[in-house]
């Protein structure tokens, strides 16, 4: 768990705007080891999403680099957001393997893939269903499998669950987690929710407002098999750690505009 997969260093982010430049990203550094779940929680507008961005390279930063250690150029980075962005006339196993079809697979072995995911991760008999027959929570579990499907290195997660009822949303964070644990990927979360940080990370980076750079990064030392729901929130380190990074959150470069 401890060789770097991806290391932000010494990220900066200056966008020029009608209004005047706008200093979004300080000065971020952080490494994801292999095998992590590493959760990024701060204040809105502190630059989560353009960390993203640049990660995936959409944006190139203004200061610093990301270096990733994978040779697979164009299949490092896959990507989850808080919307599933499915495409409403294709099916649950048309959608799955849409990353695939892009990168060029022949249709039918794109298709075992997506099917193999399907069965193990709870869709079974739902692989030819519209994407506006499911429940939110299973679109998002489509998402999360479209994401696999191309077997990036790094999974991005962008507020996946934000739009989710709290009970999916419980059920979602955990099942996620342990789906990245058994393909052995390495995730960056992004949330709000400080509660969703310790249900799933290993370790969490907490920023501060903009122009951000990190306050504090935190382990979660509560067994991965001692993270449901119930046991979480009558375990004293899950209250110690979620009052802590709600005072980092609390202070006066971290306080929500
Ligand atoms: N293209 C752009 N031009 C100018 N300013 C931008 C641009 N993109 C983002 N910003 C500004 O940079 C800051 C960071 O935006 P970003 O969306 O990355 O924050 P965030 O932490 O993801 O926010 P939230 O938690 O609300 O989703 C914000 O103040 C935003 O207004």
């Amino acid at each position: 768990m401890n060789t770097p997969i991806l290391s932000a260093n010494a990220i900066g982010m200056r966008f020029e705007s009608a209004s005047g430049p706008v200093e979004a990203i300080g000065n971020v550094s952080f490494d994801l080891r292999e095998g992590e779940i590493l959760a990024l929680v701060g204040p809105s507008g502190c630059g989560k999403t353009t960390l993203f961005n640049i990660i995936t390279g959409l944006l190139a930063p203004s200061r610093g680099e990301i270096v990733i250690a994978s040779d697979r150029a164009g299949q490092d980075v896959g990507y989850m957001l808080q919307k599933d962005l499915l495409l409403p006339w294709r099916s649950v196993i048309d959608n799955v393997i849409l990353g695939l079809e892009v990168r060029g697979m022949a249709r039918d072995k794109a298709r075992a893939i997506a099917r193999d995911l399907i069965e193990a991760y709870g869709l079974k008999g739902f692989e030819d269903a519209r994407p506006s027959t499911l429940s939110g929570g299973m679109r998002q579990r489509v998402a999360i499998m479209r994401t696999l499907a191309f077997d990036p290195a790094v999974v991005l997660l962008d507020e996946p669950f934000s739009a989710l009822d709290f009970q999916t949303r419980t059920l979602l964070q955990q099942d996620v987690a342990r789906i990245i644990a058994e393909r052995r990927k390495s995730a960056i979360l992004i949330t709000h929710d400080i509660g969703e940080a310790i249900t799933m990370a290993d370790r969490i980076l907490v920023l501060s407002t903009r122009p951000s750079t990190v306050i504090r990064t935190m382990d979660i030392e509560i067994p991965r098999d001692a993270r449901d729901p119930i046991s979480l929130r009558s375990d004293q380190r899950y209250n110690d750690y979620f009052v802590s990074i709600w005072e980092d959150l609390q202070l006066p470069n971290a306080r929500v505009a």
